[in-house]
């Protein structure tokens, strides 16, 4: 049996220094910075836009665990590693991160995936039967606005954990210990941002060649994930696989059922909630290195690359953003005037408009027999650059107009993108070098 999950509560980070990414989120992304936890040894901040929260834990000095760049396999951190991160002090209470462990990456790193369930200690228990790792047992936290109970568990991916939390007795704004912030936040209330940003879409894994079918099944087993179709293309087997032309990938995707849908016998909720999707990224051998590998390079190992973020705008998000200061990667202008004008203007979109800041279209070609009126479904992206120093994080913003999966045009696109950057990096170091010996002669 799986655990029972009912809805996606946050996403947490681990960096070395709180600054750069609050910043980004706040000024940049437009998140608001609603709750914050000092203590000796760690400080916790919580940002919100819309339904999609991120946690961000400033990792305290002395942890970490350097892994000199080195790959690793799919999960090859010892348990005992957590636990010793994971101090707990004489009341019982974690005197480190709440709702969460320290991670062994040593990089800043996003790596944990909170759910909120009906009863954690049940959940407990159905993953020890599972087998899963267990890094937090049931744990009980209050303060004036109720009481919480969570348990962390430790996924197959890498550094990636689970946090289970149950908040159905709990009145405040985020979690116990947390304080409320007010002051602090943009000051503009979501609904008057330019663009909107409502939920998390998809949580994208990079992971080594040929872990994938390991990843669903452990996701099956432990949570009762499923698999969902990404592209009429895909094969139920092989999952979709784009192969030749330079790239050499594998995604293959889950969704997970709440309890309440999944024919259980309470249900949490009649309101229809935002979904989010979960893609296991492989890379394929043959067609040279790429940014999956260079993920797993810089991370230290398999873990969450980028994470969508849902807009029902997102020429006017990516606007906003990008006069903010947002980098965003962009197809080379032929996309506009040749590669792709004619499929845009038939989705009724302008070139010119999707163009200012490299926004890219796919339609979905599935063909629906139950839908026949849904001849134009598309869906818009547009990616960040990388968030932290190192290639450990990105994002993405994306719009759905009908299209549920990916469009092999818009992966080839950024990756061809992200490519073309890594050249032009490479070649700025190698001028710079060049010039740094010079300046010496
Ligand atoms: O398009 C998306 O958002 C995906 O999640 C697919 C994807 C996965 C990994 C990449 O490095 C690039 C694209």
């Amino acid at each position: 049996m799986a655990a029972c999950l009912s809805r996606l509560h946050h996403i947490s980070l681990h960096v070395s220094h709180v600054g750069n990414i609050a910043n980004y989120l706040v000024s940049k992304l437009k998140f608001d910075l609603f709750a914050a936890r000092h203590t000796d040894e760690v400080r916790q901040f919580a940002f919100r836009r819309g339904a999609a929260v991120f946690l961000v834990n400033e990792r305290p000095p002395k942890s970490g665990l350097t892994l000199n760049g080195e790959t690793r396999d799919l999960q090859d951190q010892p348990t005992d590693l957590y636990n010793n991160l994971h101090n707990n002090s004489d009341n019982g209470h974690p005197q480190g991160c709440l709702y969460d462990v320290e991670t062994p990456y040593s990089v800043d790193t996003v790596c944990n995936v909170c759910f909120e369930v009906q009863d954690v200690e049940r959940s407990f228990k159905t993953l020890l039967d599972q087998g899963c790792d267990l890094l937090v047992p049931p744990t009980v936290v209050q303060d004036s606005g109720g009481a919480v109970s969570y348990t962390v568990v430790k996924s197959i991916v890498g550094n990636v954990c689970h946090t289970l939390i149950d908040r159905t007795k709990y009145e405040g704004n985020f979690l116990p210990g947390f304080n409320d912030i007010t002051n602090l936040s943009t000051g503009v209330a979501d609904s008057d941002k330019s663009g909107t940003v409502s939920h998390f879409d998809h949580i994208t894994y990079a992971c080594p060649t040929n872990t994938t079918s390991q990843v669903m099944q452990w996701y099956d087993r432990c949570f009762g994930f499923k698999r969902f179709l990404l592209d009429s293309n895909e094969d139920e087997g092989e999952g979709f696989v784009l192969n030749g032309d330079g790239i050499g990938l594998r995604l293959t995707a889950m969704e997970y059922w709440k309890c309440g849908e999944a024919g259980m016998k309470f249900s949490f909720t009649d309101k229809k909630e935002p979904e989010c999707k979960f893609v296991v990224a492989e890379s394929l051998p043959g067609q040279g290195s790429n940014q999956l590998d260079t993920f797993l390079t810089q991370h230290g190992g398999p873990g969450i690359q980028h994470i969508g973020l849902y807009t029902d705008d997102i020429v006017s998000t990516a606007h906003a953003m990008a006069e903010a200061g947002v980098q965003f990667f962009s197809p080379p202008p032929a996309y506009y005037t040749e590669v792709k004008r004619q499929e845009i203007e038939a989705a009724g979109q302008r070139p010119e408009r999707l163009a200012q800041h490299g926004i890219l279209l796919d339609t979905d070609m599935r063909h629906d027999a139950r839908d026949q009126t849904a001849e134009n479904r598309y869906l818009l992206q547009l990616f960040t650059k990388h968030v932290f120093e190192e290639e450990t994080f990105f994002l993405e913003l994306i719009e759905r107009r009908g299209a549920s999966g990916f469009g092999e045009g818009n992966i080839r696109a950024l990756w061809k993108a992200v490519q073309a950057n890594m050249e032009k990096e490479k070649e700025a170091e190698a001028k710079n070098s060049l010039d740094a010996k010079s300046g010496h002669l």
